[in-house]
């Protein structure tokens, strides 16, 4: 099996370019069977989460040439089909986000009910709820959710129970053709969906709010496709400012913008980390050891869930406790049993994690539970005594490009082995 393997206690600086956003490509690669013809997406990442959507989207019908390693040109002239299947489906759940896009072209979509993954149960019913109130009726047979509106979609006020991302980008997407005005009340406010509205835009959809809690979609007849380049990857951007604090640095990370990381840089401030801010990134660095300071996650502009065990792996190695409250997903501590393989003092209490900071962390076997815990994994690596050796790093491969290759280029010593998988030896 692959790993990620790490040798402590060597310095980390430079500088790093993080790619385009994954929460943002996946969704402007959905967002393409609206517009039928040759879109051309630049600064998309070269991650497997993109591999898959790619496949869902062949699938469809569309065609895809990947021009270089992040631009590609999707045409959806001859997307025919309305299907996103299981075997698809299960290795993504952001598969869902054809939904609203199906719907707009063709009034209907089959979408495979994505099930819970290893952050929680995950379910679609926001989803659900918004698009019925837009005249889309569902019915659920054989593990698939049909969706169809057979009056076509009807602008209406929706609003949202939580301010949840795909709830809001699907709801956006549906309505960008329906007859009327479509107000959605309570919708997610985060960055991706700020490119994702700006993409339709440009497209020659009618959306205006996009990153306040009220956005309005006027219908339009038709989109047309566009060239558009990815917004930077704030979570990528977040692992290697924490590799930063971490470390000591300094670490100079380009290819973001430092608003869309707001509140987090402000909490690594008060632990310590020095923070320089320019127009296109930041550059950390850190002297001595970081204060605990509280965390909670919430939607942006609140602290993101997809930082939390980076910083928990920051605040492992603080001076103090802290407590860590999860908000959005039900089962997102797992990374803290991995870490605490290698000497952190972790308690949980339901959403909350008690961290207790140690002076040091000895490098173990450990296991990636999900994408961000294996990044905060391999974090740990870096300043572990000894070597680390991190497994199902295909969680990881998910949401990083070339993650191994970057950190050496910083001075880490990282790489990927193969070890014998222990099941296969019994
Ligand atoms: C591909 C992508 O963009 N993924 C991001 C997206 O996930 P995703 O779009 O799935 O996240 P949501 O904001 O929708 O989910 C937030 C919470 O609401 C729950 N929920 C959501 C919808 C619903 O219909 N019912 C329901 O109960 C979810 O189980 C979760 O507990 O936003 C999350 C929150 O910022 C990020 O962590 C993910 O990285
Ligand atoms: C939870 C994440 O992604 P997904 O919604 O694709 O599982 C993430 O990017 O950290």
């Amino acid at each position: 099996m692959d790993v990620i393997k790490v040798e402590g206690g060597h310095p980390v600086s430079g500088e790093v370019r993080v790619e385009g956003a994954k929460n943002s490509a996946l969704k402007l690669m959905a967002a393409t069977i609206m517009a039928p013809g040759v879109n051309t997406l630049t600064n998309v990442p070269n991650i497997s989460d993109v591999h898959v959507m790619g496949k869902v989207l062949k699938r469809l019908g569309a065609t895809i040439d990947v021009v270089d390693e992040h631009t590609l040109i999707i045409d959806t002239t001859n997307v025919s089909k309305w299907e996103a299947p299981y075997d698809l489906v299960v290795k993504m759940r952001a598969s869902t986000a054809v939904l609203g896009p199906l719907l707009a072209r063709f009034g209907k979509a089959i979408v495979a009910m994505p099930g819970g993954c290893n952050l929680g149960a995950r379910k679609i019913d926001m989803h659900i709820l918004g698009l019925e109130a837009l005249g889309v009726q569902f019915e659920t047979a054989h593990g698939n959710i049909h969706a169809s509106a057979p009056n076509g979609v009807i602008g209406a006020n929706v609003t949202l129970e939580f301010a949840s991302v795909g709830a809001t980008e699907n709801l956006i997407m549906a309505s960008v053709h329906a007859k009327g005005t479509t107000t959605i009340d309570n919708a997610a406010r985060e960055p991706e969906i700020v490119d994702l509205a700006n993409m339709l835009n440009e497209m020659g959809a009618k959306i205006t709010g996009a990153g306040t809690p009220v956005i309005e979609i006027e219908g339009v007849s038709e989109l047309h496709p566009v060239t558009h380049a990815v917004v930077g990857d704030r979570i990528e951007a977040g692992t290697f400012i924490a590799a930063a604090a971490m470390t000591g640095g300094p670490i100079r990370v380009t290819g973001f913008k430092p608003e869309h990381l707001g509140l987090v840089l402000k909490k690594y401030e008060a632990m310590g980390v020095k923070i320089e801010r320019e127009e296109d990134g930041v550059t950390a660095s850190a002297g001595g050891r970081l204060k605990a300071v509280d965390i909670q996650t919430l939607p942006f502009p609140g602290f993101p869930t997809d930082m939390q065990a980076q910083t928990m792996a920051m605040l492992a190695l603080a001076d103090g406790q802290c407590v860590i409250t999860e908000n959005i997903f039900e089962n997102r501590f797992m990374f803290a049993s991995e870490i605490a393989r290698m000497g952190a003092n972790i308690r949980i209490e339901g959403h909350h994690a008690i961290v207790h900071g140690v002076k040091g962390l000895s490098g173990a076997q450990v296991e990636s539970p999900d994408l961000r815990g294996g990044a905060a994994l391999v974090l740990s690596g870096l300043v572990a005594e000894g070597e680390t050796t991190v497994s199902a790093i295909h969680h990881i491969e998910r949401g990083y490009e070339h993650f191994v290759d970057k950190l050496c280029a910083l001075g880490a010593h990282v790489w990927r082995d193969t070890v014998p998988d222990a099941a296969d030896e019994d």
